[in-house]
């Protein structure tokens, strides 16, 4: 059975005032229970589908469902669903954190006795800081109290805006930590990032946005096994009357008679398992070049492909 979508984003368009067309009828589904990377490079659009989910931007046309409400039918309901961190950060500097997240939990009517302060205040490492005024925060701080307000009202989705921009590695690896914790509880998460290396290590599934649309949207391990992949041109003397085969190929290409790109997978096979394949058919080869696409080339080629 397919898994029900956590958020469903339906032919979502979004034209801002001055005729900006930041998205373009974007649809995709982040599943339940999973950590869903949205990359794509600087004005893409992620912010503007995140601004729409947080209610803070009207969608020009489309439908949003989070946690199977319709945010425009049913916006209380869809905004109780989800957490938003977002990129900014904004704080009141006279409250301590303390006092944030109780503000926070009565905005959302939690009532005192059920509000969990203390307890993310201590999964953000936060306890020592409590009655801190906020301004007294460090950046990493401050952004640890923002991931505690957006779970305030124990949302099943929390999404996460470029949470690790300008934050040190020590403290990237505790917000991890402190997701991947969230997500095995049963939390779907959705983060933005312009590293495709976290996105990696932390995604289920990863979808990639550039000048508004999305140009693609797989398990990070179909677009890893891509990253995995290499390529060797190799020319020959003379034409090719058949192309070569062998099982350690994963593609071949003919680019002229005398020229074909094979692709392999560097995990399977090496370049000089490649090459004597290929010389078992007989022919003298006069060129080799190697080309070597990690993950940064799978998404710029993505994104040019679409572009094009
Ligand atoms: N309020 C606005 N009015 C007009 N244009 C806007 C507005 N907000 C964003 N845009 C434009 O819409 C496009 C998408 O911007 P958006 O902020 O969603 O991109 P992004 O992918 O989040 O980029 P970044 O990674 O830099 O945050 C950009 O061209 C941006 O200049």
């Amino acid at each position: 059975m397919e898994t029900p979508a956590a958020i469903r984003i339906d032919s979502v368009s979004k034209t801002y005032a001055g005729g900006k067309l930041a998205l373009d009828d974007v649809s995709f589904d982040v599943p339940q229970g999973q950590i869903f990377g949205l990359l794509g490079p600087n004005g893409a659009g992620k912010s503007t589908l995140i601004n729409i989910l947080a209610g803070l931007v009207v969608k020009s046309a489309g439908k949003v469902r989070i946690w199977g409400f319709d945010i425009d039918e049913h916006p209380r309901n869809a905004k109780r669903s989800i957490g938003i961190v977002p990129q900014e950060i904004l704080f009141d500097p006279f409250f301590t954190p303390k006092e944030a997240l109780e503000i926070q939990a009565g905005l959302y009517g939690i009532p005192p006795e059920q509000r969990k302060t203390d307890e993310l205040l201590a999964a953000m490492h936060l306890t020592d800081k409590a009655d801190a005024y906020s301004r007294t925060l460090s950046g990493g701080m401050k952004r640890r109290l923002l991931v505690a307000k957006a779970m305030v009202h124990s949302p099943p989705i929390l999404v996460l805006d470029e949470p690790t921009a300008g934050v040190d590695i020590e403290l990237r690896r505790q917000l991890w930590a402190y997701v991947r914790e969230l997500n095995a509880q049963g939390v779907t998460v959705v983060l933005t990032t312009h590293y495709l290396e976290e996105a990696e290590e932390l995604c289920d599934r990863i979808a990639i946005i550039n000048h508004g649309k999305v140009v693609a949207n797989e398990p990070t391990r179909t677009l890893v096994a891509k990253a995995q992949e290499k390529a060797v041109v190799v020319t020959f003397d003379q034409d090719l009357g058949s192309v070569p085969s062998h099982s350690c190929f994963e593609n071949i290409r003919l680019l002229d008679e005398r020229t074909i790109e094979i692709t392999y997978r560097k995990d399977k096979c090496n370049a000089g398992d490649v090459l004597a394949a290929v010389q078992r058919e007989g022919f003298s080869i006069v060129d080799v070049r190697t080309r070597d696409p990690d993950l940064e080339d799978v998404f710029l080629s993505l994104v040019s492909e679409k572009a094009a």
